[in-house]
């Protein structure tokens, strides 16, 4: 199955808009993970089992496994929610870009080694950059589009033949790169009016990974108003601390649960 049934097949079936970030940060870990050596790969895949009920897709944070040394448990991990929780896509946001010969390693590092189902990709040194990662027509390509950060205007704002630039990569997305349906963008939560533009620029078919509710602060009502398709879906509404780390006793894997079952009814009420 491709990532893009995949994912419309879990929209449907789990009644869901909620995409699970796997963001570990051992600091934030309950306690009784001291001393645990694999303790990245167990509080992960507590979290995953925890939540996949409630998820429509699960993105791991690849910087926050690769600074720890962790990209064996991020392999693990994974290669356990596959097993597990078949049909819930991973996207492994790694925001990949570089010349082409380059890239096609980037592909494989995370569609052959990660076994990802998607990956988030930079479009700035353009279309070849991002080819490899187009061309395996069964997996997804997350293209960044206007981020969450408050910096995200600096240069995606930039005015370009009377357009910001966001709204140029929104366009050459959907028009150009998408030949093979896998693409998506990424569209900060943190940005109602953008999710707003770019939807109208893009469609219905093109689906958001939208960062930015929970802990950077994004209003989900507004994110799903201006940004879901006639359908009530498109969106992956991603959230990762505010889950992960609802709470730090042994309740954890419960209370991550509830944040991410809390997501899902609040997203639910708008679409
Ligand atoms: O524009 C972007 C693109 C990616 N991210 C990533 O999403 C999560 C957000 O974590 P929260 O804890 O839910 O704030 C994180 O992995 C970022 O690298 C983003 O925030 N904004």
């Amino acid at each position: 199955m491709t990532f893009m049934s995949s994912l419309k097949q879990r929209w449907n079936q789990a009644d869901s808009l909620v995409c699970v970030g796997l963001d570990p940060e051992p600091a934030k870990f309950p306690a009784k993970f001291g001393g645990n050596a694999d303790a990245v790969f167990d509080f992960c895949r507590d979290i995953a089992d925890a939540t996949a009920q409630y998820a429509c897709a699960f993105k791991p944070q690849i910087a926050h496994f690769a600074a720890l040394g962790a990209e064996d448990a991020l392999q693990r991990l994974i290669a356990h929610i596959h097993a597990r929780h078949p049909g819930v896509p991973v996207i492994l946001d790694s925001k990949r870009g570089d010349i082409g010969s380059t890239a096609q390693h980037y592909a494989a590092e995370a569609f052959d080694r990660y076994a990802a189902d998607a990956v988030t990709a930079n479009p700035y040194l353009g279309r070849d950059s991002v080819q490899p990662f187009l061309d395996r027509a069964d997996r997804g390509v997350v293209v960044l589009c206007r981020t969450s950060n408050p910096g995200a205007g600096d240069l995606q704002d930039l005015m370009i033949d009377g357009r910001p630039l966001y709204q140029h990569v929104a366009e050459k997305v959907a028009r150009e790169w998408n030949t093979h349906g896998n693409c998506s963008l990424v569209v900060g939560a943190t940005w109602p009016a953008q999710l707003k533009e770019v939807r109208a620029i893009v469609g219905d078919d093109v689906p958001f990974l939208v960062p930015g509710v929970g802990a950077q602060g994004g209003d989900v009502e507004a994110v799903v108003t201006n940004a879901k398709n006639a359908a009530g879906t498109g969106l992956m509404v991603s959230s990762s601390r505010a889950i992960l780390y609802a709470s730090k006793g042994d309740d954890y894997a419960e209370a991550a649960a509830n944040a991410a079952r809390e997501l899902r009814d609040q997203i639910n009420r708008f679409r």
